[in-house]
């Protein structure tokens, strides 16, 4: 093994410390904590983890957390005019409806009901519109956070060569954006792509969301590169990524682990989404660079 390990728990710790400060500073200001509420539809075993998780880590930044737990049978309709409730709260600044949603629900239409200014997952068009032409909005949690470790690696990602493995609304094509953005050279790769492997071998950052267990192997990956391993598979040994950990750890020069790399980064992302939202939905001023 050659590659320095990414600590993603200690970024996100560092992360949701300065939220915190934030948080503490805005109530002061604000007269009101600054507010995340979070849906689950349903009691799939790990999403009710996920969003109990969220909650503590929400109230332990200094924020409220207003949880809504509701049953499998939720109609469509139901889960829509609780999204108006939360979007009408002055004491909510930022929404999240747990993904996935019971095969009845349609996931475009809820997203679509939340209020783009409090849509702190960055999953509204209207946020993926802004990020794709520049402006301000919210960034779905997992890119930024994937985003946030690359920067804090390498500093200045231009011309660096990008590879995105996986291509979905929540994190392949955001992460693209992001880095575009940044001015890598960017690559968006997925399961119609021919030839993937001479794509990664190319690639200075490999960012996997793929959804298979050790999908990406040792020998694609360029001596030196970063690869930041997005996948959260459950298997019968345990919490694995997308990418063969042992066999990129012995070529690449960092890597991300899994658990303790990405994961602790979007929730501490969420927390981060929801205290720039509370800030623009008050009126108060947050500093540029504060966060
Ligand atoms: N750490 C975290 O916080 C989070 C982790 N995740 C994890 O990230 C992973 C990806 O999630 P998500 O984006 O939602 O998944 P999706 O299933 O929505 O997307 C998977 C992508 O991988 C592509 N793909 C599938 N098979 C191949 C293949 N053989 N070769 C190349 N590309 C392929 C698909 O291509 P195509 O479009 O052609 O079908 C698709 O674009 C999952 O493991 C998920 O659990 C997700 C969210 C948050
Ligand atoms: N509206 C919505 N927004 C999301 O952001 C969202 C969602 N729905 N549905 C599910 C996915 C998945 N996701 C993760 C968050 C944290 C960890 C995380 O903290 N993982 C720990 C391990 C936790 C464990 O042991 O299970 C780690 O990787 O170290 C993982 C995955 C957010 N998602």
């Amino acid at each position: 093994m050659s590659a320095e390990i990414i600590d993603g728990k200690a970024a996100a710790a560092r992360l949701r410390a300065r939220v915190g400060e934030i948080a503490a500073a805005f109530e002061a200001v604000a007269g009101r904590k600054a507010g995340l509420a979070v849906v689950l539809v349903g009691a799939d075993p790990a999403s009710s983890v996920y969003v109990k998780s969220k909650g503590k880590a929400t109230v332990a930044a200094n924020m409220a957390s207003f949880e809504h737990r509701l049953p499998a049978d939720t109609t469509e309709a139901d889960l829509l005019a609780l999204v108006d409730a939360l979007n009408a709260d002055p004491a909510v600044d930022g929404i999240l409806v747990q993904l996935p949603l019971p095969k009845h629900i349609r996931e475009s239409v809820v997203l679509t009901r939340i209020d783009p200014d409090k849509d702190v997952d960055g999953f509204h068009p209207v946020n993926a519109g802004r990020l794709a032409t520049g402006l301000n909005g919210f960034v779905p949690c997992t890119p930024l956070g994937c985003l946030m470790l690359l920067e804090e690696q390498l500093g200045d990602l231009s011309g660096l060569d990008a590879v995105v493995i996986g291509r979905s609304n929540i994190v392949g094509k955001p992460m693209a954006a992001l880095l575009t953005k940044a001015s890598a050279t960017v690559t968006v790769a997925h399961s119609r792509t021919k030839d993937l492997s001479s794509h990664v071998a190319r690639a200075d950052i490999v960012v996997a969301a793929v959804g298979i267990p050790h999908f990406v192997k040792g020998e694609w990956i360029k001596p030196g590169a970063t690869v930041i391993d997005v996948g959260i598979n459950r298997t019968e040994d345990g919490l694995t990524g997308d990418v063969d950990f042992d066999g990129a750890a012995s070529v690449a020069g960092a890597i991300t682990p899994v658990p303790g790399g990405v994961g602790p980064m979007t929730i501490a992302c969420l927390l981060r989404n929801t205290i720039v939202a509370a800030h623009r939905n008050a009126g108060v001023q947050l500093g540029k660079d504060a966060i």
